[in-house]
């Protein structure tokens, strides 16, 4: 399995070799030059595995330059009962994503039990391991740039510290997190953790991220590495858990294996159900891939009118769904690629025109074909949506969601066949958005232990202008 630049312009390259980058010398995305393909006997085979061994059978087929065993290993030390536990049995653990039943076919698939929380470390802490493993073989080190509205940060903080090798300079937006994800990040006191408060938006730490990968010099002599999604080693991983959740849904409804299962994903960033585009590519059978999005709704326009118009900052959000305050979706570029036919000439060209602040628009054709053929449908929620939902899912089934899951349960609502299970995607635990929570279910979430005055921690973090040379400046300084 060979990796290409959506843009063209990349020899095709091995997996250990994009593994550690961000976008690829073009300024493209690496994408497998073709995906694997699942027949039916395939299904069917994985359909009882475990979280591990179905991991193994998912990855390995996109791995090629890992030895079978040491990949084998490395994902069994990640996905076990102890790293995503929150407090549970082992037993129940050991599941990794369970299901949450709501009715006959409507189900939230757990993606947060891992340390902090959100679905971003069912990637992040294999990533670490990979990183550890690769760095180890190439002898390198590594120096991680990275942004975060709120959970990609500290997923990739806690996989990646005490890492040999590796330091982690992460951007987040000054003051629009939530005072548990402000002190899950600042309160860290690792000497390779450094946190950079920007002023502006999401939109603006992940820019200052893409100019510093574009910088090939400073890249190549400070060993830049980059951990959010727009890393295929977050995609890839982020593949396993639609075919867990799949195949715990078919078992739950008493369907068999061929039957489709429809999936709802609050998306910011567009890289958690891109990974479900792949899935599907790949012959997991899923029929509806719904995009959930907060006020900040560029996707919802996109998947409902074709037109791609990321907006700038006078027209970003401040949501109480914060994680999800992005008005460019990186991974939108690595969708429509295969839309458009893997034309990386003209793929090239419409980024062009996002990148100087314009967008583009598909044809009618190409978006009947997104709709229909690829699944894809959309909603946007606000905040008076997502109060109402958070108290809905309390009342009706007595399950506490997060405001981000909330946002996806009202388009799962909205898209919903009654045939046809449906699969929300959970992807935070509700301690993260304590006031938001406290103003619909007049009641504190529940917090795993151990977490208990986490924001009362000292926290250390460095405050910064949205410019990419203070942020190189600051790399340079600090890593002297
Ligand atoms: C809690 C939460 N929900 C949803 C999202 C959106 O996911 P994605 O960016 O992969 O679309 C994010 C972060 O991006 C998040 O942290
Ligand atoms: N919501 C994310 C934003 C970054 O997304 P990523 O998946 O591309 O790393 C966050 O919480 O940081």
């Amino acid at each position: 399995m060979k990796y290409i630049s959506t843009r063209g312009g990349m020899n095709a390259q091995a997996f250990s070799d994009i593994l550690l980058g961000g976008l690829a010398p073009d300024g493209g995305l690496s994408i497998p030059e073709q995906y694997p393909q699942l027949s039916q006997a395939d299904l069917e085979s994985m359909a009882t595995l475990n979280y591990r061994d179905l991991a193994f059978a998912v990855i390995s087929r996109f791995v090629d330059d890992i030895p079978s065993d040491d990949l084998k290993a490395l994902i069994d030390k990640t996905y076990t009962a102890e790293v995503y536990c929150n407090g549970r049995s082992k037993n129940q653990a050991d599941h990794i994503t369970p299901l949450i039943k709501l009715d006959a076919s409507l189900y939230i698939q757990e993606l947060s039990n891992g340390p902090t929380l959100a679905f971003k470390d069912m990637a992040m802490q294999l990533l670490g391991n990979l990183f550890e493993y690769v760095l180890d073989k190439k002898g390198e080190q590594i120096n991680i740039v990275g942004a975060t509205s709120g959970d990609t940060g500290s997923a990739a903080e806690y996989a990646m510290r005490g890492k040999r090798g590796v330091n982690v300079f992460m951007l987040s937006p000054f003051g629009k997190m939530s005072p548990f994800q402000r002190a899950q990040m600042f309160s860290l006191q690792d000497e390779n953790i450094f946190n950079l408060s920007v002023h502006g938006f999401f939109d603006a730490c992940q820019d200052i991220v893409k100019n510093i990968n574009k910088d090939a010099e400073f890249k190549a002599q400070y060993k830049i590495g980059a951990v959010n999604s727009i890393n295929w080693g977050r995609i890839v991983a982020q593949v396993v858990y639609y075919f867990k959740g799949y195949f715990a849904t078919i078992l739950a409804t008493g369907k068999k294996v061929g039957d489709k299962v429809d999936y709802c994903v609050p998306s910011g960033n567009f890289g958690n159900i891109c990974a479900g585009h792949i899935a599907r590519q790949m012959g997991l059978p899923i029929g509806q891939l719904v995009v959930a999005t907060n006020e900040n709704d560029v996707l919802d326009e996109f998947f409902k009118t074709g037109g791609y118009h990321p907006r700038d900052v006078a027209n970003t959000f401040e949501t109480t769904s914060p994680s999800m305050d992005i008005s460019k979706a990186s991974n939108l570029e690595r969708f429509v690629f295969d839309l458009i036919g893997r034309d990386s000439a003209r793929l090239a060209a419409l980024w062009t025109e996002v990148e100087s602040g314009g967008g583009f628009d598909l044809s009618p054709a190409e978006l009947a074909l997104m709709q229909d053929s690829y699944g894809f449908k959309s909603s946007a929620s606000n905040h008076s949506d997502r109060i109402a939902h958070i108290r809905e899912v309390f009342e009706k089934y007595g399950v506490q969601i997060d405001p981000h899951t909330a946002d996806g349960f009202k388009a799962a609502k909205a898209h919903r066949n009654l045939a046809v299970p449906m699969l929300i995607m959970e992807t935070a635990l509700p301690a993260k958005f304590e006031d938001t929570m406290l103003e619909a279910l007049k009641q504190a979430p529940f917090r795993p232990k151990g977490l208990a005055g986490l924001e009362a921690l000292p926290q250390r973090f460095d405050a910064i202008d949205a410019d990419a040379n203070l942020v190189k400046h600051y790399i340079v300084e600090h890593l002297a």
